[in-house]
């Protein structure tokens, strides 16, 4: 940007800034609720689901108290789910399956299904080189929205409204996110950090985990253990309740008569903000930030001098964030981030990777009583599922670039039930109200 750019921008945005002024005072005397958050910080009630559910409060004695934070899919309890699974047993298939037809499949159904999935694992002739390759960025999810609506190109049925081909395109979209991903890794590689260019084809016998692995690999190797450590990361990441900033948009653009490229297309865009799925990515920038500033990884008063400088936007991004702690919904605990943890401990001990992790402990032992003093309000504050995730994608050796395309190439599957729960349940369009209080320059 040229200096006499920068100095009109800075100029209008100054203007801006003066007409868009609204005096915090007015959201209390009208009643609204800021974030779609009742003063409570609880989500004001936009929908019903029967797909999960996410709990961090509970009532006792007519009283909501902070409590272990509760998630569920379908009417199981998600530790449950990841623990009914084999040891070397890849879950995506089953629990994609559970998610977006709402009971179990049966062996026979898993299987059609796992076939059904499979068939969608292709892109159209010279996606590759006509879609993907062009333009390669650093910005995975940039790419990957670039290359679903594209495909919207290649679908003779793009706009067809039936439920079934709305379930068939989600389908398609679930078996191709993991090559949208890797494959645009690997065009920005080429193109922009002179790598070579891989394109490895999925393969039918593989799960969406060991696919994933084995296409962004060059000799295309993995262990049994990285790639179960990989599906069980995908299946914590799947769901998230109707609520979720990503869902909401999937509802809400639903809701809009639009069809499934477009829909997915607008959630991706949600997905990479920083506040929800692009912190995984924060939280790794944030902790090398941390790691050249703090000498002693055991020193507590170390870490918390740096804490506070990172609250109070001194440093890192100046946003004044600590990313992977807090969140909307839980309060003492994300049920994701414990199950995480035990993956963390098993592969910081075989990776020798201790003392990142006695890091990120102190971190996460440290930050939530750090940010209430900042806040100046006691609310409990826990690491979420963004918090490990980098960790474990990092000792995975997964590229910083993929952790946000990874929680997107899960999620899709609970976008996808919410689209088709919007679809059955819901012909409405959402629109809710602001209320206006301009200035009127006339009658
Ligand atoms: C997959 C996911 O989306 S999980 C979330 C991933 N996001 C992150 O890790 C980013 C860091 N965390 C955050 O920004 C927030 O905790 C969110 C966005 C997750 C939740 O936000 P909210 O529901 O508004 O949080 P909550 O109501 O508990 O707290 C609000 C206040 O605490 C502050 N706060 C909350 N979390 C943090 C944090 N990690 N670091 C610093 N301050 C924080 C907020 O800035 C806000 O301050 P304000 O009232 O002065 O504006
Ligand atoms: O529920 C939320 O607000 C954020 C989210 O998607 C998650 O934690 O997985």
């Amino acid at each position: 940007m040229s200096q006499g750019q920068s100095k009109y921008l800075e100029r209008q945005i100054s203007i801006c800034k003066e007409n868009d002024e609204i005096s915090p005072r007015l959201y209390s005397e009208y009643g609204v609720n800021l974030g779609l958050r009742d003063p409570d910080g609880k989500g004001v009630l936009t929908g019903l689901t029967n797909i999960s559910a996410v709990n961090g409060t509970k009532v006792i004695s007519g009283k909501r108290v902070p409590c272990e934070g509760e998630l569920w899919y379908r009417g199981y309890r998600i530790e449950t789910l990841i623990n009914s699974l084999g040891e070397n047993e890849m879950g995506f298939g089953k629990i994609a399956y559970l998610l977006l037809m709402g009971e179990l499949p049966s062996d026979e159904e898993q299987k059609t299904f796992t076939s059904a999935v499979r068939h969608y694992r292709k892109l159209p002739t010279n996606f590759v080189r006509d879609v993907i390759m062009k333009a390669p960025s650093s910005d995975i999810m940039n790419s990957m929205s670039r290359s679903i609506l594209t495909l919207a190109s290649y679908d003779s049925e793009a706009k067809n409204p039936s439920l079934q081909n709305n379930l068939r395109q989600c389908l398609q979209l679930i078996g191709q996110f993991p090559m949208l991903a890797v494959y645009a890794y690997h065009a920005h590689v080429f193109t922009n950090l002179d790598g070579s260019m891989y394109v490895h084809n999925p393969k039918s016998e593989l799960s969406t985990a060991e696919n994933f692995l084995m296409m962004l690999r060059p000799d295309q190797s993995f262990s049994t253990v990285e790639a179960k450590t990989l599906d069980t990361a995908m299946i914590l990441h799947m769901e998230h309740g109707g609520g979720n900033n990503s869902t909401f948009t999937t509802r809400v653009v639903t809701s809009s008569g639009s069809d499934t490229y477009s829909t997915i297309s607008a959630a991706m865009s949600s997905l990479k903000g920083p506040k929800h799925g692009g912190a995984n990515i924060k939280v790794m920038n944030m902790m090398n930030d941390i790691r050249k500033n703090v000498k002693d990884f055991s020193d507590e008063d170390e870490i918390a001098y740096y804490l506070r400088k990172i609250l109070s936007g001194e440093v890192l991004d100046h946003k004044g964030l600590i990313y992977g702690m807090g969140h909307a919904v839980y309060t003492l605990s994300d049920p994701r981030e414990k199950i995480f943890k035990k993956y963390v401990k098993q592969l910081a001990k075989e990776k020798g990777r201790e003392n990142d992790l006695l890091l990120y402990e102190n971190i996460e032992k440290l930050a939530p009583e750090l940010i209430n003093e900042k806040r100046k309000v006691k609310k409990p504050v826990c690491a979420n599922v963004d918090f490990y995730s980098g960790f474990v994608f990092n000792m995975l050796n997964i590229p910083i670039e993929l952790y946000t395309p990874l929680f997107a190439v899960a999620r899709i599957v609970g976008w996808s039930a919410h689209r088709m729960e919007e679809l059955i349940c819901t012909d409405k369009i959402i629109r809710p109200a602001y209320m206006s209080v301009m200035e009127k320059h006339e009658n």
